[in-house]
């Protein structure tokens, strides 16, 4: 049975235990190599955690910089709507820093720590059994003399003897800690271990009932979600983790997967946590955007591909029902809809949809020429794109996407000014355009200037750069998405300058524009988003889009 918790009341109208989420990320997150955030950017990322329901943001450790220290006491000024922590090692002067940056907050939370195991303490402290708890309780003490909520780590927990971990956690509890956290710190336990440690805990730690516990698990071994639920199954209430898995080594538990397997499987753990879910996906772009490091494509709930089939196998089935391949939906994480990505692996129903979408009905022999070129296609390109199929349904070639084609560009940006494009174009039909533009940056005067050109006026509603490689010479992908004649049309273009990617892209559009005027009987711009054939249960059905 759950602990009863004072301290953690169910959710209102909600017969579900809470498992309140501790989000580590600007402290464990940032510890790790090539992931430091200014103070400016953890406040920033402190906010959107807040609006994404966490409990509690640990928002640094005070003693290891000023800068940590301004950081901590600015998220702690302004963050109200989730509690704010600060680590501290088992030593006066952490506790006492930790405390002074706290002081604004609206719930703040001194969380001490000392590592437990055999190796931690001889190695490592060099201490005594006796000397370790000695120093977990008159730290626990000092930071409950200096603030409202304390929570008590014993580092290495699982590689700790479970007797000896047991006093010590009765120890600290009896100091004055709410919380008592178990931490896998080098991500050594598995599932059933950790299911094994926590109910020990329960059933053997004096005063356990006046506390809360938690875990908090690394993934050195690719396990630290598997053993945060193992525990959490096991009647733990808090756990640790950060966004996207960031951490020491390989990272920590990844909250938008213990959030969602919460929630996806409720009826197996039987709580939920206050994650607003559909913020899942933009908290997790603004950390990329931050870090610089992109979410991996095949990311468990954030990556690119998490709603996104190229199966033709796949694309039937979810075309008839979601359920068949999806066991979220995109939108309860944050994404707009799923994906039906035109491949070398994709089949007749999903490329019949995608050219219905496009404007074209072709007969079903017409059909068959038209999958036969796209699947040659398909074994050339990475991905199939609109244009492509427009060209192949127009019987044009798809590697000859004209009618325009770039013939010179230059841009160039001025220090502390506008930046400036021209570029020429050549039209198939012997016309040529030049044109110049000025805008906020090369990317936006290329755009101008290409708009100019073909005698399109451009509004911008999407604009991703995304590296295909990496390195010097990395290739970069422009996504552009413009508003043009009340129609959404998107385009792609590849180049190691990113500028150039940009116009290649803007062109794909205009030319997209042009073929469609001039293709007679065919309907001008497509609709962005496809629904599945009409099905008796409309609720389970998919809202998919081609990208
Ligand atoms: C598992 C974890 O994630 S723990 C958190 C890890 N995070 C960090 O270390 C990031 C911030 N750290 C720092 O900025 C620095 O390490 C500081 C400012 C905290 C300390 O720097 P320094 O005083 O130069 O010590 P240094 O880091 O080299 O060594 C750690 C010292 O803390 C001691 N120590 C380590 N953990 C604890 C603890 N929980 N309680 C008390 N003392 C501890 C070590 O025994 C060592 O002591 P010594 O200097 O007397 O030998
Ligand atoms: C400070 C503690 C909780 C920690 O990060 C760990 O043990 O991994
Ligand atoms: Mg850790």
């Amino acid at each position: 049975m759950p602990t009863e918790d004072p301290q953690n009341p169910p959710v209102p109208n909600s017969p579900r235990e809470r498992v309140r989420v501790f989000d580590t990320t600007l402290r464990d997150g940032e510890q790790a190599p090539g992931f430091s955030m200014t103070r400016a950017q953890k406040l920033r990322m402190a906010n959107a955690l807040a609006d994404l329901g966490v409990d509690t943001i640990e928002a640094g450790f005070p003693q290891a910089s000023d800068d940590d220290f301004a950081a901590v006491q600015a998220i702690a000024r302004e963050v109200r709507s989730a509690g704010v922590c600060g680590l501290a090692r088992c030593q006066r002067g952490d506790i006492e820093t930790a405390a002074r940056a706290l002081e604004p907050a609206a719930r703040g939370r001194i969380h001490v720590f000392i590592a437990t195991s055999p190796l931690h303490r001889e190695f490592k402290l060099g201490m005594s059994k006796d000397q370790v708890i000695d120093a977990a309780v008159a730290g626990v003490r000092r930071a409950n003399e200096l603030c409202g909520e304390v929570e008590f780590s014993a580092e290495d927990a699982m590689r700790t003897e479970p007797e000896y971990l047991a006093e010590v956690f009765a120890a600290v509890i009896e100091a004055g800690a709410t919380t008592l956290n178990v931490p896998d710190t080098v991500g050594y336990t598995t599932p059933a271990e950790m299911h094994e440690r926590i109910r020990y805990l329960r059933g053997s730690v004096r005063g356990i009932e006046r506390a809360v516990i938690s875990v908090h698990c690394h993934d050195d071994l690719g396990m630290a979600v598997a053993n945060s639920l193992a525990a959490v199954a096991a009647g733990a209430r808090q756990v640790e983790c950060t966004l996207t898995g960031i951490g020491e080594r390989a990272g920590n538990a990844a909250l938008e997967e213990i959030a969602m397997a919460l929630k996806t499987r409720a009826e197996l753990y039987g709580v939920e946590t206050g994650v607003r879910t559909p913020k899942l996906y933009p908290t997790a772009r603004l950390l990329a955007q931050i870090t610089g490091h992109t979410i991996t494509r095949n990311k468990a709930i954030v990556g690119e591909n998490a709603f996104a089939h190229e199966s033709g196998i796949h694309q039937h089935g979810m075309l008839k029902h979601r359920g068949t391949y999806e066991i979220m939906r995109p939108e309860d994480v944050g994404f707009a809809r799923s994906a039906l990505v035109l491949g070398k692996h994709s089949g007749r129903h999903a490329l019949r949809e995608r050219l219905s979408a496009l404007g074209f009905a072709p007969a079903d022999g017409e059909l068959e020429q038209i999958f036969a070129r796209f699947k040659a296609l398909a074994d050339r390109k990475r991905e199939v794109f609109d244009s492509d199929l427009e060209a192949l349904a127009l019987g044009r070639d798809a590697d000859e996407p004209g009618p325009w084609h770039i013939v010179h560009l230059h841009a160039a940006s001025h220090l502390g000014g506008s930046a400036s494009a021209s570029v020429r174009l050549q039209h198939e039909d012997g016309r040529s355009a030049n044109e110049a533009a000025i805008g906020d940056g090369p990317v936006d005067a290329t755009l101008r200037a290409i708009g100019r050109a073909v005698g399109h006026e451009f509004e911008l509603t999407d604009f991703q750069i995304r590296a295909l490689s990496e390195g010097g010479d990395a290739q970069g992908q422009a996504n552009l998405g413009v508003r043009y004649a009340g129609k959404e049309w998107r385009g792609r273009g590849v180049s190691t300058d990113i500028v150039e990617a940009t116009a290649h892209a803007a062109l794909e559009i205009a030319n997209r524009i042009e073929r469609h005027e001039f293709a007679s009987g065919v309907a001008v711009g497509p609709a962005p988003t496809v629904t599945p054939n009409e099905q008796p249960d409309a609720a389970a059905r998919a809202a998919v889009n081609h990208r």
